[in-house]
């Protein structure tokens, strides 16, 4: 058998992560490693919920506490088996977590990590003053874990679980980035529009990893009670909820792995310092919080996106990641949408209306498409273009009138429902997710047509879908000829090459009406003219396009119809050669231009 080379290292690591207790490692660094693994745990959870998902949370210690006062309270209150302590905090943190992020998480800006900070201090407070909790005191003498007959009543013998269950986490956590979900997830972080034209319902999506980063943190929480076999209050309160965002970010906050190396470089500082400081100064006194938020500061210069993403860095030189296997080969092709004939009536704008305060930036336009158009929507700047197409697709809530896809009313649902009935988008300022791959990227554009979940991705159990989805986003962007940059990053490409991946990503949704706010800006010559060839493939393939652009010479040789507009209102429809020769048009726009 061959070994895979790149796993050799790794897999040393581990081995030797798992066989030190078994060596003459002094106690001190066992128990170390312990709480590392156990801090770890917890800022696994603010990488997804933080640094992915972009939700700040100060909170998290409070779910800590949330884990370990259940183990504590059922196994020596009511005599019950630590194990059924962790579904029961499981069950209590997730319920908790699950109120509190629909309670607080529609909120946005600095309102939820102030929310968080509530919460934190609420749930502290009730540690520290029930009665049943042993107040002040917390709850003595828990019983040790027992593990097939093992009881793992020292450090070294809960050094195994403690990191067994780390690491599990690590690896579920990473499955669940590198998936359907995931995807979605990741998309968060540069605000919901982009998700929600995707067909993501981003509000779940929050709710979900708050709730798995808070049972992240009870099970911290519940090894913690079983190791110290006492809890109190102190360990869970707002400090120590500051401390593992400390320990995220130094890390490096989007980064799995990490969570790891903060957790360690917290431990091993704090615990240095505590001794070192009040030698040095000759007091005692939480001098290491001063250094530890020096350190921070300095990370944050040196190293903004955290200290492993800065050791990768520094690694590429001698070893890169070798990019994703291309698995879907032979996957299944998706299952396509049926598409309206040629001529029907697809999207009919009836007195359209958008009022920004006083400014009515859209004024009762209308106009319909029929299956099988291309339709330019053109005027001069601030004319009202880009709102209508962020009415028609729902990203803003009309003032008045109506829009029909396919004959249903779609006024007024979300634009993730209207991006399920076959419309597709790009936007005017390209949005993306700048560290993913241009593939995976694009295939977040084929959300809508899977179905794995959350649970299924954690585990890994969605892999055939995900060969099918990645095979569609493979196919699109070879369509519109960017099959070679598959596997940039995203945040590399040139800003034509964006515009084309958007389109990709929108074609990979199979769209019965595809809006294109601009995408020939940032082209040069020759890939303009590619794209109106592609455009014009897709429209002989029954697709039916609106198009945004403000270069006329792409637009005349392209549309059917065109849609002028000049403030707020639309001024004429035709064909392109009746618009250029309308008096009206050249006075408004393209006298100016031409
Ligand atoms: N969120 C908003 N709040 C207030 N005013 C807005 C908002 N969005 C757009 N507007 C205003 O509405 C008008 C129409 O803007 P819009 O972006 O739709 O025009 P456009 O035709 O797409 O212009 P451009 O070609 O420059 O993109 C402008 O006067 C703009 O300033």
């Amino acid at each position: 058998m061959r070994l895979n080379r790149s796993l050799l290292l790794p897999a040393l690591g581990l081995a030797l992560l798992f066989a030190l207790p078994l060596l003459p490692v002094p106690e001190f660094w066992i128990t170390q490693l312990n709480y590392i693994g156990m801090f770890a745990l917890v800022s696994l959870g603010l990488v997804l919920l933080t640094g992915v998902g972009g939700l700040t949370s100060f909170g998290q210690a409070a779910f800590v506490g949330l884990g370990a006062y259940s183990t504590a309270l059922l196994s020596t209150q009511f005599g019950l088996s630590p194990w059924l302590g962790l579904l029961a905090g499981w069950l209590l943190t997730g319920g908790v977590a699950w109120l509190l992020a629909l309670l607080t998480l529609r909120m946005s800006g600095h309102y939820l990590p102030l929310a968080t900070i509530a919460w934190a201090l609420s749930l502290n407070f009730s540690m520290a003053n029930l009665e049943v909790l042993g107040k002040y005191d917390g709850i003595l003498g828990l019983p040790a874990l027992q593990l097939f007959g093992l009881s793992l009543q020292d450090g070294r013998a809960i050094y195994g679980l403690i990191w067994g269950i780390a690491l599990l986490a690590a690896l579920a956590v990473r499955n669940l980035l590198d998936s359907r979900p995931g995807r979605a997830i990741r998309a968060l972080n540069g605000g919901v529009t982009m998700a929600e034209a995707m067909g993501v319902s981003t509000f779940r999506y929050k709710v979900i990893i708050f709730v798995l980063a808070a049972l992240l943190a009870s099970t911290s929480g519940w090894l913690f009670a079983h190791v110290q076999r006492t809890v109190n209050p102190s360990p869970f309160g707002l400090k120590m909820g500051i401390e593992y965002l400390f320990m995220a970010v130094v890390g490096g906050v989007s980064s799995v792995w990490g969570a790891f190396v903060g957790a360690g470089v917290f431990k091993l500082v704090e615990d240095q310092l505590k001794e070192l400081l009040p030698a040095l100064l000759g007091s005692n006194g939480n001098f290491e919080i001063i250094v530890l938020g020096i350190v921070l500061v300095l990370v944050l210069q040196h190293a903004p996106r955290g200290l492993w993403p800065y050791a990768q860095q520094l690694l590429q030189r001698w070893w890169t990641s070798p990019g994703r296997a291309r698995d879907w080969s032979n996957a299944e092709p998706l299952p396509q949408r049926a598409k309206p004939q040629a001529g029907e009536p697809l999207l009919q704008v009836e007195r359209l209306r958008k009022q920004f305060g006083g400014l009515v930036a859209v004024n009762d336009v209308s106009f319909g498409i029929r299956a099988g158009e291309i339709i330019g929507l053109i005027g001069p700047n601030g004319a009202g273009k880009s709102t209508t197409f962020n009415l028609i697709t729902g990203v803003l809530p009309a003032s008045g009138g109506s829009v029909h896809f396919r004959g249903e009313d779609v006024s007024g649902l979300p634009s993730r429902e209207i991006a399920r009935r076959g419309v597709s988008r790009t936007f005017q300022h390209v949005k993306m997710m700048a560290e993913m791959t241009v593939l995976e990227n694009v295939a977040l554009g084929a959300y809508l047509r899977g179905h794995s979940g959350t649970l299924r991705a954690l585990l890994r159990l969605d892999r055939a879908e995900e060969a099918r989805l990645f095979r569609e986003a493979e196919l699109q962007l070879r369509r519109i000829g960017m099959a070679e940059q598959a596997h940039e990053l995203a945040g590399n490409l040139a800003l034509g090459p964006q515009r084309l991946m958007e389109i990709a990503r929108a074609l990979c949704s199979d769209p019965a009406l595809l809006l294109l706010d601009e995408p020939a800006a940032g082209l040069r010559h020759k890939e303009k003219q590619a794209l109106a060839e592609v455009l014009r493939q897709l429209q002989r393939e029954g697709l039916s396009v609106l198009l945004v652009e403000h270069d006329m010479e792409f637009v005349m040789g392209l549309t059917d119809r065109l849609v002028v507009m000049e403030f707020g209102t639309k001024l004429i429809e035709g064909t392109p050669a009746e618009v250029q020769a309308s008096p009206e048009v050249r006075a408004a726009y393209l006298g100016t231009e031409h």
